[in-house]
């Protein structure tokens, strides 16, 4: 019934102040205010209703995408709000926009490569959103591999100018958010040619449509690359494809915070490592990270709320079956993926105070944490986000057949989500990067010391690395084991941060105790899925495993209580969520019902087709002899 909240009793187990857990999620009591302040503000605006996307055709779906992203800057304009309170509206509008790149990226790329007086000619148009603009790196040929890249800036000394081309179908630009249908302007990576040299890839500032007709500008093919995955889903955004027939562009717009071409066209290299050139793509991984624990933990809020809800089986004598949450199994699955949720948020705010910490240092030109920060936010971003993937899919099948429709908000945010294990760098190539940063590490070890544990086998490749074969040749015969060791660094990253949070003075009746339970999920479920390894490497004997095994299972009895407000506390509103599976008040048959007449296809009893297609089946005379 309306107003009957069907998860009191489950609310009326906690053991601890989810009040208290609101803000360790948020991060601060100020954070909680600004998210409860703009997550009202978005729900309580019809012109921010989103229940409709999986159901509107692509151009449609995109016109309405630009409407709320015009409304949503109105809207910031006429509030005033500030940077981070627009950076939660566009978060709580919840719907991927050629925003994310402008924002996230585009802006980022300039204040992170862009030479001071760049950064004042460029940014203040961007922040007005005079001009909009989007990170044009991929093309159609190469995506990993940014030394690849085909297009090319050539700098002509009779003009002052650099030349950008596109010398191949496969140096098309293709993929950049924002670029399809709406970006003016691009951050494009090109290969810097100064008088037939190649200098490798480098960053300009290029514009590829009128201001004032929004035309591409001569010498520029550009469009969208066309529909992606899902209904709805990421076919709000602009993927785009983008050519370039000998665009000039004044040589003060290349990007020259890293490097310089000077008038006479002098490369200068500053003294700084060339890979500062890949800094944004750093940025936006840190931040993906965070992003993990906001996906992952609104599936884990919707799975969880239905599994106590849900009820099957286990009826005795005619009284209620057992509510699914009930069943080890479920929470076999379900426990550890709330349990990740709040292991990546914490590792979110680590990885973030890492990022900014090496960038306090860069100022001061110390490149020492460099290597590092590049690992860990390559690695961590490949972990969250595989993790949460997988996660979002995992919380549907816990939700059984009723998972599987739009109405649950699960399909469409995996479809929105899985992308995030390929954009920013393909998980495996990110992950090979940590697996590099290893093996650099070991071998700089280099005293003859062999590694033990759980990277033995790294040993052997140093062994090999010293006697019978070169680096290249071990690394790439062990690669797909050495991917398995960067994971098992990150995981080691994950868990050290939790256990480093729990250090902390965490306030709130019994909110440190969830959390401790939650750790030991996080770790004893890791445990338990890789105790092969463990047990192989006798890190482990069979009779620690079993009790692991059998202290994980006491911990799922201790969150099970606790589970309903251990996902209230993510603070997520029913119009944010989506959901019906994930309603506050858990009011879901009566909803379910109810949303299933509203679908078009109910508009009339006799469906469209009836008369051609179905008729004349059911009264066709059939002379086969079978009848
Ligand atoms: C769910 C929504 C989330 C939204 C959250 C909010 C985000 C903000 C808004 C964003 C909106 C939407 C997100 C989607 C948009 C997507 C955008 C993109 O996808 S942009 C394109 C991304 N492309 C990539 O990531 C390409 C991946 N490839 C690479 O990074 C490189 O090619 C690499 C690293 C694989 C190889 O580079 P290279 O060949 O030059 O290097 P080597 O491997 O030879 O290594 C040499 C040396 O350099 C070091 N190195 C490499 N990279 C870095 C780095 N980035 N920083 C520092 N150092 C680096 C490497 O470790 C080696 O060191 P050595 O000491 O020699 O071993
Ligand atoms: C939704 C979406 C949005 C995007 N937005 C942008 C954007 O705004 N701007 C932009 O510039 N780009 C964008 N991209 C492009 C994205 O960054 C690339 O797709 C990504 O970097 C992966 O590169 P790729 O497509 O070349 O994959 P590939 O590298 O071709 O991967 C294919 C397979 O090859 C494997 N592989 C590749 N290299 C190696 C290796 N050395 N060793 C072992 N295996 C390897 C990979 O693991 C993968 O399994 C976007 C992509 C998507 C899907």
């Amino acid at each position: 019934m309306e107003g009957v909240d069907h998860l009191a009793d489950e609310r009326k187990k906690a053991e601890f102040n989810v009040e208290a857990m609101k803000i360790v999620w948020a991060g601060s009591q100020h954070n909680l205010e600004v998210s409860n302040r703009i997550s009202k503000l978005v729900a309580d605006d019809p012109a921010f209703r989103k229940d409709d996307r999986t159901m509107l055709p692509r151009k449609e779906l995109f016109k309405n995408t630009l409407r709320k992203a015009a409304y949503a800057w109105k809207r910031i304009n006429e509030l005033r709000l500030s940077e981070e309170e627009a950076s939660k509206l566009r978060f709580y509008v919840d719907e991927t926009a050629y925003t994310d790149l402008h924002w996230g990226m585009f802006i980022p790329a300039i204040k992170g490569q862009g030479t001071d007086e760049q950064q004042r000619k460029w940014l203040p148009l961007a922040y007005k959103m005079q001009i909009i603009g989007c990170y044009a790196q991929t093309e159609l040929g190469h995506g990993s591999n940014v030394q690849g890249l085909e297009t090319t800036a050539t700098f002509d000394p009779h003009t002052d100018e650099f030349v950008i081309h596109s010398p191949t179908l496969t140096s098309s630009k293709w993929w950049p958010g924002g670029l399809g249908k709406v970006s003016t302007h691009a951050v494009t990576y090109a290969r810097l040619i100064i008088d037939g040299k190649d200098h490798g890839v480098h960053g300009f500032i290029v514009q590829l449509r009128s201001l004032e007709d929004h035309r591409p500008l001569p010498g520029i093919t550009v469009g969208d690359i066309g529909m992606k995955f899902g209904n709805g889903a990421y076919n709000t955004m602009d993927n785009g494809v983008l050519r370039f027939d000998h665009v000039r562009i004044p040589r003060n717009q290349m990007l020259m915070k890293v490097s310089q071409v000077t008038r006479e066209g002098k490369y200068k290299q500053s003294d700084v490592p060339r890979q500062l050139v890949y800094g944004t793509m750093v940025y936006v991984r840190q931040r993906i990270v965070a992003d993990a624990s906001c996906y992952l933990s609104r599936a884990v809020c919707i799975a969880t709320r239905y599994s106590a809800v849900r009820r099957q089986f286990g009826s005795q004598n005619g009284g209620p079956e057992t509510q699914v949450i009930d069943y080890k199994t479920q929470q076999s699955r379900l426990f550890p993926l709330l349990a990740s949720a709040y292991a990546f948020r914490f590792v979110g705010e680590w990885l973030e105070w890492l990022y900014t910490d090496v960038m306090q240092r860069l100022q001061a030109n110390d490149f020492s944490t460099l290597p590092e920060a590049h690992a860990c936010t390559a690695g961590l971003k490949s972990l969250t986000t595989s993790v949460t993937a997988d996660g979002i899919e995992e919380c549907r099948k816990l939700c059984g057949g009723h998972g599987y429709l739009c109405t649950s908000g699960l399909p469409e945010l995996f479809a929105v989500y899985v992308p995030a294990c390929t954009y920013e760098g393909d998980n495996i190539v990110l992950l090979l990067q940590v697996a590099r940063f290893l093996m650099k590490t070991v071998s700089q070890i280099g005293t003859g010391k062999q590694p033990v544990g759980t990277i033995a086998y790294m040993g052997r490749i140093e062994h090999l690395m010293q006697c019978r074969c070169n680096v290249q040749r071990g690394f790439a015969e062990l690669s797909a084991d050495l991917v398995e060791a960067a994971v098992a660094h990150c995981q080691l990253i994950v868990v050290s941060k939790f256990i480093e949070k729990l250090q902390q003075d965490i306030p709130g009746e019994g909110v440190k105790q969830q959390l401790e339970a939650l750790c030991g999920i996080y770790y004893l479920s890791l445990l338990h899925k890789h105790q092969g390894d463990f047990l192989a490497t006798s890190y482990l004997t069979p009779k620690q495993s079993a009790l692991a095994n059998d202290q994980l299972r006491a911990l799922y009895s201790k969150v099970r209580p606790n589970a309903i407000a251990l996902v209230d506390a993510f603070n997520y509103s029913d119009h944010f969520l989506s959901s019906i599976l994930g309603r506050y008040d858990g009011n879901v048959y009566p909803k379910l019902y109810e949303a299933a007449w509203k679908d078009p296809l109910n508009e009339s009893v006799v469906p469209d087709g009836y008369h051609e297609y179905v008729r004349p089946l059911l009264k066709q005379q059939l002379h086969t002899a079978r009848l």
